[in-house]
């Protein structure tokens, strides 16, 4: 049987670690690190996934404020908005939930929060530093598929990867985290010819297509890696929505190892949200040159919290 990578408890040491980067940084006099979640429209989706964010700033003792818009809220306002958010000070991280409206422009929306407190790593400066390797922010679900990665392959130099997805938000931001990492990495697609070959040479596969048990059973060699980062929820025979991910798991019982959905990727994804404002909020507050801190920028940002996980 594959071991079963449990993101839940990974999520939780790293929420171990963030606490106590918080209780340290209001102990010696700074403020308490601060998150803003927008969220325009009411997709229930969404609304799930802020719930969640919210909550899991009360355990780390990050302070959470939520800002709900109407569904037909102007582009200008939002802009408006986060130009406020952008000069408070109480305010070190700000995620606005994706997607948004149809009317409004999501790619200008993400460049108007300022670099630094872009704890969701999409602003083109947090890319820019991520693809020269030169620090910022990491996108928080590539972080956390380093992480748990890492918790099974510590070293992944020469490995063979293959990266299932090139979105921006989760295949292309991995792919630069895995070739900093020194792996050896292909990036493929809708149009890839011949997938389940080039899955079957991989030591790794990181599956982000959002594409529901697309990896199957006879793309996996023995003994790899896999993890799977597709969330699709689907109808149950028994009417219940059910979450399904990009990898058919029963089938891949021969792996290494294998991370499950749900308690997988997504735990992870929020933990390093959180991971990330407390980093905002250190470099914010107390200045990145301050060379005691975990969070001084390195090239390889996923080995530092990886000590924290060891
Ligand atoms: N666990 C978590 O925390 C998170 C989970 N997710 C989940 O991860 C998945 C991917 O998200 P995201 O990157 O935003 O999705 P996108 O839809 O933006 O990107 C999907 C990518 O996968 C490729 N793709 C789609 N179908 C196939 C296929 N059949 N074969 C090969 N490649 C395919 C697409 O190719 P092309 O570019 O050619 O169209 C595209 O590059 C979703 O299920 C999403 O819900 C996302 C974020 C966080
Ligand atoms: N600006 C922005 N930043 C994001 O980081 C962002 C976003 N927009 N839009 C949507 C996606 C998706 N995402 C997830 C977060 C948590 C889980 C998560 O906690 N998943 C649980 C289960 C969740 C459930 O039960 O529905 C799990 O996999 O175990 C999943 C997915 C963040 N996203």
């Amino acid at each position: 049987m594959a071991d079963i990578i449990d993101g839940r408890a990974i999520a939780r040491q790293l929420d171990e670690k963030t606490k106590a980067e918080v209780d340290a940084l209001v102990a010696a006099g700074h403020p308490v690190p601060g998150l803003t979640v927008i969220l325009v429209g009411e997709d229930p989706a969404s609304e799930v996934y802020v719930r969640r964010k919210i909550k899991a700033c009360e355990k780390v003792g990050i302070k959470s404020t939520e800002h709900r818009l109407a569904e037909d809220t102007s582009q200008e306002d939002l802009l408006a908005l986060i130009d406020t958010l952008n000069a408070d000070p109480e305010v070190h991280g700000i995620l606005c939930q994706v997607p948004l409206p149809d009317h409004i422009d999501t790619r200008l929306v993400l460049r108007s929060i300022t670099p630094e407190k872009d704890v969701d790593g999409f602003h083109p400066v947090n890319v820019g530093r991520l693809s020269t390797g030169t620090g910022g922010i990491v996108p928080c679900t590539p972080l956390g598929v380093m992480l748990l990665l890492r918790s099974v392959i510590p070293d992944l130099t020469g490995k063979d990867v293959v990266v299932i997805g090139k979105s921006n938000i989760v295949g292309k931001p991995v792919a630069n985290l895995l070739l900093d990492a020194e792996a050896t990495v292909t990036v493929t697609h809708i149009y890839t010819h011949g997938l389940p070959d080039i899955c079957r040479q991989a030591d790794v596969i990181v599956a982000a297509a959002g594409a529901p048990e697309l990896v199957k059973g006879y793309w996996v060699k023995d003994d790899a890696v896999i993890i799977d980062v597709g969330i699709t929820r689907i109808e149950g025979e028994d009417g219940k929505t059910k979450l399904v991910g990009d990898v058919a798991f029963d089938e891949c019982q021969h792996a290494k190892a294998i991370t499950p959905v749900p308690g997988g990727v997504g735990p992870m994804t929020i933990a390093c949200l959180l991971a990330n404002t407390v980093q905002a909020a250190r470099a914010l507050t107390v200045g990145n040159g301050d060379d005691s801190s975990d969070y001084a920028d390195a090239p390889d940002r996923t080995m530092i919290f990886q000590d924290a996980l060891a």
